[in-house]
């Protein structure tokens, strides 16, 4: 298939939504606290942009793909949140191979997150849900 509108294309993969790593929460209450789809796609256009533009970790992210980064994050999001959406890119592990990431550039792209979560004024306690079930990626992303 061709990539879509402005993306570059990417190696054949089995397209799944249990790629996304995690299992959707229940009902409607997460995705209402995340402001539904509009408020999803803020967080993550301010994440990704925060994430490019970061000082420790934007080298790992430069001369990547932002069109699909936006849309396949957009899409994790919104399906692990319930607010609509399935997932279409790739597994955690194959995402992130020979990326080099460690801890810190974990921890410092859960900060923006966090903020970008934050200025959505997304509930302390919503934000801290969606967090832990992001946390058990770590040991797909993170290299040791
Ligand atoms: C729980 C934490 C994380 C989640 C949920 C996550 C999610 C994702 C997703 C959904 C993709 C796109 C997969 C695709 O293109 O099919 C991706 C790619 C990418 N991630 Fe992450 N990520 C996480 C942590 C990190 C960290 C810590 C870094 C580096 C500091 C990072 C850097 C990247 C880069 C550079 C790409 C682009 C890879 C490429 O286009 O080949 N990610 N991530």
């Amino acid at each position: 298939a061709p990539a879509p509108q402005g993306e570059e294309a990417v190696a054949p993969y089995r397209v799944d939504p249990a790629n996304a790593g995690a299992k959707p929460f229940s009902g409607d209450r997460m995705a209402r606290q995340f402001g539904g789809q509009p408020g999803i796609r803020r967080i993550v256009d301010s994440f990704v942009t925060s994430n490019f533009a970061d000082p420790h970790i934007g080298e790992i992210f430069k001369n990547q793909d932002a069109v699909r980064l936006r849309r396949v994050i957009f899409e994790q999001f919104c399906y692990i949140l319930n607010a609509g959406c399935t997932y279409t890119g790739r597994d955690m592990r194959t995402a992130h191979t020979n990326m080099g990431v460690q801890q810190a550039d974990m921890n410092r792209l859960v900060e923006n997150l966090q903020r970008a979560m934050a200025t959505e004024r997304v509930p302390f306690a919503a934000q801290n849900r969606f967090l832990a079930k992001l946390a058990p990626m770590r040991s797909a992303v993170v290299q040791r």
